[in-house]
């Protein structure tokens, strides 16, 4: 393939790859690369920085610098962008071509296309994915399933499907199957480049836009950086500015401070602030993760969003968008349907009160995981919205949430136990042999796991060895349990799949990676850093 100057593409190219990796979308890479790369680079090395004062006894705290941007009464974000009005329901999942079709068919107002939590960033699905939302767009979407089934688009009426919104990659994941001048770019960007390219004007065309959930921001320095990119991207295409929309996911401790700034420095391009509940718990637990009692989180199953320090982040995080005219999106309850009758039931109920309790407390709509969940999220929300199409009027002005609300995590109920140390390990690794294989969601033990959920697990395990915890009953957390305890749930792993599945898996590099990253002194930042290294 020809490439302009100074790209180079060092991942294969399959059938149809030019019309994703096309000369403009290279070109736009390469120069979004160039002038905001160093940039990126500096806000990583900044986050580095904030951990090490964090670890130092320091703590987090909304920012003086910024206070007249939090006091001045005067701006709000852009008007919802059509498609992105009504939102009471949204489905989120990965792009591969079965999915995209089922997702584009659930009924739900709006779809994530996951390249992000519920994506592995194998080079086939950075490429594909971008190449089945085209074909959605085109009326060239179908499938056969190596069974015979056939999928295809219920309609193409743009009126009858869910408005598409997609996550690129965090800022810390590289890409390394394309390279600007030797270098890697991020991977959010290329992401981002890759959709907007392809399926940008097209969206335009259909009567919505180009819509992005902008994942794991830090700070709003971080959210500056996205809308630098917005507009180098829309006047490279011509395409005015303000066209793009971005919700942000507010799902890392030191975002929960800058909440305002974020949107006002997104203004123009904001479509709101989501409430990511599973990297907002890997968060809480990572920030803090050396300073022992005041931070320890009980077992996972246990930190429900009704636990204090939870509920303040979702207060404040509705009240701020609505003061703002910005929506407010809730998130991923992770049950997903079963066929044991009685565990389904359980879902669906769980399901529910996760629902009701987002939609009585202003929140304008929200996550379901699985297309079996859409009718049961919409009814929810139904019963507060009717008619309307969003509570951006409920301002919540009773809500006021302190850094110290915000803070207190030592008064999460819950034990820490050999079940929960347990689960943990075996989720982990049972997650990380999905992603290697390119599958980054998951349902494990009826629940969807991602990779938002798989850092939880290994980051408590981190937090529980490295801060002298004993489990409920007594016993100490040492290296040498925890090591036992991989050993033995991985013999129940290879019992459960049998000989052959456990020899063609990528079972020996999901134990490496998982012990790596829950175990080494030296913690690292993101389990997909060294899971991408172990990829082609
Ligand atoms: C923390 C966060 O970031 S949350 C957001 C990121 N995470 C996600 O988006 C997870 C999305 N969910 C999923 O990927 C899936 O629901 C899983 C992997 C958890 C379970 O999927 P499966 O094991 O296939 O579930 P199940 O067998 O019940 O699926 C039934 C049908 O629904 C489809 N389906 C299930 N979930 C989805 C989805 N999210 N999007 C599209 N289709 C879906 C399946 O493809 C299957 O289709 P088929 O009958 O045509 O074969
Ligand atoms: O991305 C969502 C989350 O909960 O994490
Ligand atoms: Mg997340």
């Amino acid at each position: 393939m020809d490439t302009p100057e100074g790209i180079e593409i060092t991942g294969p190219i399959h059938d149809r790859y030019e019309e994703i990796l096309s000369p403009r979308a290279l070109e736009l890479i390469g120069l979004l690369h160039r002038e905001l790369g160093p940039r990126r680079a500096e806000l990583l090395a900044r986050r580095g920085e904030r951990f090490r004062v964090l670890a130092e006894g320091g703590t987090l705290d909304f920012l003086e610098e910024t206070r007249a941007i939090r006091e001045d009464d005067s701006w709000r974000v852009a008007e919802p962008a059509p498609g992105l009005v009504d939102r009471r329901v949204e489905m989120t999942g990965p792009t591969d071509r079965k999915m995209t079709i089922n997702a584009l068919n659930s009924g739900a107002k709006v779809w994530l296309a996951d390249q992000e939590d519920a994506n592995t960033p194998l080079w086939e699905n950075v490429v594909n994915g971008p190449l089945n939302l085209l074909d959605s767009l085109t009326g060239n979407l179908d499938f056969t399933s190596p069974e015979g089934k056939e999928y295809r688009l219920k309609s193409n009426d743009v009126d009858d499907l869910p408005a598409i919104v997609v996550r690129p990659r965090g800022w810390h994941l590289p890409e390394k199957h394309i390279l600007v001048d030797g270098e890697q770019p991020g991977g959010g960007l290329v992401d981002f480049a890759l959709y907007l390219t392809a399926c940008g004007q097209k969206q335009i065309d259909r009567g919505r836009g180009p819509y992005f959930y902008l994942a794991k921001m830090e700070s709003h320095l971080e959210a500056r950086l996205w809308n630098d990119a917005f507009n180098l991207a829309q006047d490279f295409l011509g395409i005015p500015r303000g066209t793009i929309r971005a919700t942000v996911l507010i799902e890392t401790y030191p975002a929960a401070f800058e909440m305002e700034e974020i949107l006002y420095e997104l203004r123009d391009h904001s479509a709101g602030l989501n409430a990511g509940r599973w990297d907002y718990m890997f968060s809480v637990i990572k920030s803090f993760r050396s300073r022992g009692r005041d931070f320890l989180l009980p077992d996972r199953n246990s930190v429900t969003m009704t636990v204090p320090f939870m509920r303040a982040y979702t207060e404040l995080l509705v009240r701020t968008c609505h003061k703002r005219g910005a929506h407010a999106i809730g998130g991923m309850a992770a049950f997903i349907p079963s066929k044991d009758p009685e565990v389904n039931d359980n879902a669906f109920k769980k399901l529910a009160d996760d629902k009701s309790r987002e939609a009585g407390d202003g929140f304008d709509g929200s996550w379901v995981a699985h297309p079996g969940m859409v009718e049961a999220c919409r009814e929810e929300f139904t019963k507060v919205l009717g008619d309307r199409p969003n509570q951006l009027d409920k301002l919540r002005e009773d809500v006021h949430v302190t850094a110290a609300d915000l803070l207190d995590v030592r008064s999460t109920p819950g034990e820490i136990t050999e079940a929960g140390l347990r689960s943990n390990i075996s989720v982990g690794i049972q997650y990380l042999e999905s992603w290697l294989r390119g599958s980054g969601a998951v349902g494990i033990n009826n629940l969807m796991e991602d990779a938002a959920t798989a850092e939880i697990s290994r980051s408590q395990v981190w937090q529980w060895l490295h801060n002298d915890v004993e489990l409920a009953g007594g016993q100490l957390v040492t290296r040498e349990l925890v090591e036992q305890m991989v050993e033995e749930e991985m013999a129940k792993i290879r019992e459960r799949v049998g000989e052959d599945a456990f020899a063609s898996g990528r079972w020996g590099d999901a134990r490496a990676t998982f012990t790596q990253t829950a175990l080494a002194d030296d913690y690292v930042d993101f389990l997909t850093l060294p899971a991408y290294e172990r990829m082609p």
